[in-house]
């Protein structure tokens, strides 16, 4: 027997023992998903830093859908954001010390925290030439093991007192925009035969400007484009314990393993486009749309562009319309108004208003065309989420698609950081570590000779 024999054999046989019945789930009270029968999501811990709020549940135990909520530490994210705008000021930094010190800082605070992360963003020597080194398209892969990589440079890598816990969350939140904007100039040069551009981030700018600054060069772009990396940067930065990648950090976290392993497994969570890759393929949808439907501004293609992709037939053939549905949102997704509006500037500013109003109609109908679709057999509520309108911002303010996860990702690190910090400094803390129930009946060994 050849390999690729035996490869189909073990192949084939998926089929048969990845074959767990549906009805079993319910049968055996175990929680598909981690999720009840009404959807929520099934407690898996208690948390002081994020909540996201998206029903009610009612005296009778049924959940009410509403309009969705998003509060870090508390406060509020469309109040933070508002106070932010109105004080006419950037507000990444501002949201790395609440959501890590769990409230907002005072002047000198904020002050002292934009210029550790501005001064901690620079790479040495050899992690530079290390990372340039790293082969591979998937810069969400270059930043896993360019993460892993860190651990050798740390002196106290294994080290998780609460004070290096801290030390190692900053080093890793100031690096990530450095790491993304060189793999993706590794990239520029290897794949596209484009020169190569190291640029040393400048301790005097946010963390926006040098990402944009890194990746496109100086006066290669607007106030508003800083602006509105910023805000995307603020509203991806946290998302509570349960999202997958900040409960796969948690999990990761829990057995007391180094800050780098525990990062890297929610990077690998992240990247999936069930997750933070939904942003890249909403984008790739979008493109396939305006290549399939001839008017931009007919409802009624759009509606049968939508059916077709529920149906399989077109796009990715998965029947899955990215940018839609959220595990706990049901009526909004509070981050994706606050993103869209500027989103309509952008697109001003860019001449992309033709993309743009496409883009709110694909909105306006989505939801219809789901619920009578799917009809009895999904949920009654759907919205759409934070990556149905970033990956249309990230391209208006010149940014490719190899990056956009990675902006995700460059954002969560807050989050990560803060839960890790959390899961491993909460008094009452166990190990995570829960049940599965074995359904595959009982089988003897057989000799090798009797066997068929
Ligand atoms: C930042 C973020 O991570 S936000 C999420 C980004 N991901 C996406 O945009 C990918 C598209 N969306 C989805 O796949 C889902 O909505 C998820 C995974 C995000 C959330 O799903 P859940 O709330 O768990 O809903 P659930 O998986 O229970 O789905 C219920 C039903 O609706 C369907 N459904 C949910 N969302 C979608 C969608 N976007 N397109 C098509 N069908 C969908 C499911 O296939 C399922 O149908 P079924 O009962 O016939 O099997
Ligand atoms: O909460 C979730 O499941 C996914 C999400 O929106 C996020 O992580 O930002």
């Amino acid at each position: 027997m050849n390999n690729e024999e035996l490869t189909q054999i073990l192949s084939d046989s998926i089929a048969f023992t990845s074959n767990i019945d549906k009805n079993l789930f319910t049968k055996m009270g175990v929680k598909r998903g981690l999720r009840n029968e009404d959807h929520s999501g099934v407690l898996a811990g208690l948390t002081r830093i994020g909540d996201v709020v998206g029903y009610e549940r009612q005296e009778d135990g049924s959940l009410k859908p509403i309009p969705g909520k998003l509060y870090y530490r508390g406060l509020d994210v469309e109040e933070l954001v508002a106070g932010i705008q109105k004080e006419n000021r950037l507000g990444f930094e501002e949201t790395i010390f609440l959501l890590l010190s769990g409230r907002l800082p005072l002047k000198e605070e904020l002050e002292a925290t934009k210029s550790l992360i501005a001064e901690t963003m620079p790479l040495n020597h050899m992690a530079t030439m290390n990372i340039l080194a790293l082969q591979g398209k998937n810069i969400m892969n270059i930043l896993a093991r360019s993460v892993l990589e860190l651990y050798c440079y740390d002196e106290n890598p294994d080290d998780i007192s609460p004070n290096n816990l801290i030390h190692q969350s900053i080093n890793l939140i100031a690096k990530f925009p450095t790491i993304i904007a060189y793999a993706y100039q590794v990239l520029r040069h290897d794949v596209r035969g484009r020169s190569l551009h190291v640029r040393l981030p400048h301790p005097e700018k946010s963390v926006a400007e040098n990402f944009l600054f890194m990746m496109k060069g100086p006066n290669k772009y607007t106030e508003l484009d800083i602006k509105i990396l910023d805000l995307a940067l603020i509203l991806h930065a946290e998302h509570g314990g349960g999202n997958n990648s900040t409960f796969s950090v948690r999990v990761t976290s829990s057995t007391e393993t180094d800050t780098y392993s525990a990062i890297a497994a929610g990077i690998g969570s992240l990247k999936g486009p069930l997750h933070g890759g939904a942003n890249v393929k909403v984008m790739g949808m979008l493109e396939d749309m305006k290549k399939n439907i001839s008017d931009w501004e007919d409802a009624n293609q759009v509606d049968e562009y939508l059916r077709k992709i529920l149906r399989k037939e077109a796009f990715d053939k998965t029947g899955l319309i990215y940018g839609l549905g959220h595990a706990v949102y049901t009526i909004s997704d509070p981050r994706t108004g606050l993103l869209k509006e500027m989103a309509r500037d952008l697109a001003k500013e860019k001449g992309r208003e033709k993309e743009f109003a496409l883009m709110e109609l694909i909105e306006n109908r989505i939801v219809e065309v789901f619920r009578e679709s799917k009809k009895s057999n999904a949920k009654a509520n759907v919205c759409v989420n934070v990556d149905f309108y970033s990956g249309f911002v990230y391209d208006a303010i010149g940014l490719p698609t190899e990056v956009f996860t990675p902006l995700f990702a460059m954002a969560r690190i807050v989050g990560w950081s803060a839960h890790r910090i959390e899961e491993m400094n909460f008094s009452s803390k166990r190990l995570i570590r829960p049940a599965y129930k074995n359904v595959r009946e009982l089988q003897g060994f057989i000799p090798i000779n009797e066997r068929k």
